[in-house]
């Protein structure tokens, strides 16, 4: 196969670039991660393949790793081996769930997350929020889409104050997911070599939403297969989606349920942070004290009390993440105080 034919194939399952890396070697995409191995695309065929050995010693950092996402070089072979991760645009994380802090890679190189909701029971601000506080730093853009547009008459308002309330620069996209002519306007983010991920809750229309994208056109997709306790294969789900507008989704359970790293700065919040860094009272709780300029904002109108309780929320599992990622990283070397990872603008000092 030509270079310009293999790169044509790279394309549909999002990659960027125009060349191939010198030394010939086959260049695969992660689709999935398992005990058992990885399962990689190569834009044509899934196919198993185990790490080389150097991913596997203790104590390599874990962002080193292959990921669900990652271009990879490929040593055919039986199996075939992960012998080099390519450099990532993009880098999804969070809290991996547990008792144990550690900030866990979720996906890579995806240009897009797509954040849907319902303008329904579903519809909730806050969760969106959340939502965008996690991409801040991973070099994707965050797209907000509104889902079951036709079941309302009555959402202008809804969508106004949602816009009101998000920065200017994240689009809101209220649609039909049923309805493929709603739909079509999202080609812009699922072009060839793009990447995206669809996160929401339960219900929100993730499914419905992707059946429309995919249309009747048959596509190649990648099914992958989990493994049960005993090692055997069970369900098999989905995991890269080669769409007919040339892009890609790739669905991994990592984005299903989402903590909040400790790392992030939540720009989203940054006028609440100067407000509240303003307030007269140094020590001021924002709570009842009379002159307080988080009390005089909400009083006024000029804040929102459902933004002001998000951000509490979000401000304070942020502490505490990072507490816990400063003793962990702490341990790690050996009890030396270390930097912040980043610097948390407008952040008080607390005991
Ligand atoms: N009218 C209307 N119904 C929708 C729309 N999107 C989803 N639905 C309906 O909402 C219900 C839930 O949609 P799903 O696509 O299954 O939701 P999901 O996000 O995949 O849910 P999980 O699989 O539980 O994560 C289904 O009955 C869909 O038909 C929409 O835009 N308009
Ligand atoms: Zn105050």
């Amino acid at each position: 196969m030509s270079d310009s034919e293999t790169i044509e194939r790279l394309r549909s399952i999002g990659w960027r670039g125009d060349r191939l890396p010198d030394g010939g070697l086959r260049l695969a995409r992660v689709v999935a991660q398992h005990r058992a191995g990885y399962e990689l695309h190569d834009g044509q065929t899934l196919f198993g393949a185990q790490p080389d050995g150097r991913y596997l010693k203790r104590g390599i950092d874990a962002g080193e790793r292959p990921v669900v996402g990652d271009f990879v070089e490929v040593s055919d072979g039986k199996p075939p081996h992960i012998v080099n991760v390519l450099p990532r645009r993009t880098v999804l994380s969070r809290a991996a769930a547990g008792e144990r802090y550690e900030r866990q890679l979720i996906a890579t190189n995806i240009d897009y997350v797509l954040v849907l909701t319902g303008l329904d029971g579903d519809f909730n601000p806050a969760r969106i929020e959340r939502y965008l506080s996690l991409t801040e730093d991973s070099g994707a853009q965050p797209v907000v889409l509104l889902s079951k547009l036709d079941t309302r008459d009555d959402a202008d308002a809804q969508i106004a104050a949602l816009r009101a309330r998000l920065p200017a620069d994240v689009p809101i996209h209220p649609l039909n997911g049923k309805d493929p002519a709603s739909v079509a306007l999202l080609a812009r983010y699922l072009g060839p070599g793009d990447s995206a991920v669809l996160v929401g809750s339960s219900g929100a229309g993730k499914s419905t939403l992707t059946n429309t994208l995919l249309g009747t056109a048959t596509m190649a997709t990648a099914e992958v297969r989990s493994h049960d306790s005993r090692g055997r294969h069970t369900t098999t789900h989905r995991a890269l989606l080669q769409l007919p507008s040339g892009g890609c989704m790739i669905d991994t359970p990592g984005m299903r349920e989402l903590k909040l790293t400790g790392e992030e700065n939540l720009d989203l919040f940054a006028d609440i942070e100067a407000l509240a860094e303003a307030c007269r009272f140094a020590d001021c709780g924002h709570g009842s004290e009379p002159g307080c300029a988080v009390q005089v904002a909400l009083d006024n109108g000029e804040l929102a009390p459902g933004r002001w309780r998000n951000y509490l929320k979000l401000h304070d599992e942020r502490e505490e993440q990072a507490a816990t990622l400063e003793a962990r990283l702490r341990k790690q070397r050996g009890g030396r105080p270390i930097e912040r990872p980043h610097g948390h603008r407008g952040q008080r000092e607390r005991d």
